[in-house]
């Protein structure tokens, strides 16, 4: 979406004043959407269907109920088995046999060394295209994942957070909000929002991040400082909504204030039928999103679930602490 994002005229701004809440100031300027020119249909299809019969007769059979972690039975969010996957341009294997299992309401924290394949896992999981499959399934909401495009899997309910947030010259984050919030309306048959109901929609979440109005009129993360770019991304998240939240090391770059601010705005997102996939290097976060389950990968592969205890011993004694288990 990006890419097609980049070809358009800046949008024209008007101003108006905004029913309660109230911001502090009487009146803002942000674009005005419905004047944005002709924006390239995203490439939408009703309903996902399957190529192949082998995944159509898979998908049949698979039991999408489990027993949570907390012992209640439910549904199974993302399935992952076996998952190999490949660099594209070098055909080097970095997933060698991942498998996963997120139920609605879950959170679930990836750690692991440096290079042992986290980012890629989750950008695999959302279609990037350095990435060949080569091997195993994914079914997310009963659906074969791996068919679909990366729009399909954004509009079917995944999100990804990227470890380095990219820069998008030319489209500003309220263009961009506003055109992938009603995207996904749409493919849920809702209305599109105008710009004030949208507005009304974004101003809380803004708030709770603690981001000033004038960052919606900004670019996307362009000048941003790291920080800020997470933050974004959060907000992206927020406004957006997910099934599935794949969070890459939002951690990295907050000072602890920013941390506790998008922490806060993570668990605020968090009900009983939406689960959260973080990748993290330390426990701070953890401290702040309790994780149902922590996995440790390992050269391309989950070679230990469990529950807290794990980050703590890694705190403590580095991955050692795994391997002497
Ligand atoms: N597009 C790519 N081109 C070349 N090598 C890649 C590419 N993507 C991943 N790799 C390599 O695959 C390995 C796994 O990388 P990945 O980013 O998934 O690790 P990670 O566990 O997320 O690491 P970190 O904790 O440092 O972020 C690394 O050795 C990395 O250099």
């Amino acid at each position: 979406m990006a890419a097609s994002l980049q070809s358009h005229r800046p949008s024209a701004l008007i101003s108006f004043s905004f029913p309660s809440p109230r911001p502090k100031a009487s009146s803002y300027s942000i674009p005005f959407l419905s004047k944005i020119p002709a924006v390239p249909p995203l490439r939408l299809r009703p309903s996902i269907r399957f190529d192949s019969a082998v995944v159509k007769a898979t998908l049949s059979t698979v039991d999408h109920s489990s027993t949570s972690a907390s012992g209640e039975d439910r549904k199974l969010l993302l399935e992952v088995k076996d998952l190999t996957a490949v660099i594209a341009e070098t055909k080097q294997e970095i997933l060698k046999g991942v498998s996963l299992s997120i139920c609605e309401g879950e959170v679930h924290a990836i750690m692991g060394k440096n290079g042992s394949g986290k980012s890629t896992f989750s950008k695999v999981l959302v279609g990037h295209p350095d990435y060949d499959v080569t091997g195993g399934s994914v079914v997310f909401k009963g659906e074969n994942l791996l068919e679909m495009e990366p729009e399909e899997r954004s509009l079917a309910g995944l999100f990804m957070s990227f470890q380095s947030p990219v820069e998008i010259p030319g489209v500003s984050n309220a263009d961009f909000l506003n055109m992938a919030y009603n995207a996904r309306r749409k493919k849920l048959n809702q209305p599109e929002l105008g710009p004030i109901e949208f507005w009304a929609h974004v101003y809380p979440k803004l708030n709770e991040l603690k981001m000033k109005e004038d960052f919606l009129n900004r670019n996307v993360n362009e000048g941003f400082s790291g920080g800020e770019r997470k933050r974004n991304e959060i907000l992206q998240l927020a406004v957006l909504g997910a099934d599935l939240a794949i969070l890459d090391e939002i951690d990295s770059g907050l000072d602890v204030d920013a941390l506790r601010d998008v922490a806060r705005a993570v668990n605020g997102l968090l009900t009983p039928k939406n689960s959260v996939l973080m990748i993290t290097h330390y426990q701070r976060l953890l401290d702040f999103i309790k994780p149902t389950y922590i996995h440790v990968m390992e050269n391309g592969k989950i070679v230990k679930t469990g529950d807290i205890s794990i980050a703590k011993a890694l705190e403590k004694e580095g991955y050692k602490a795994i391997s002497d288990r």
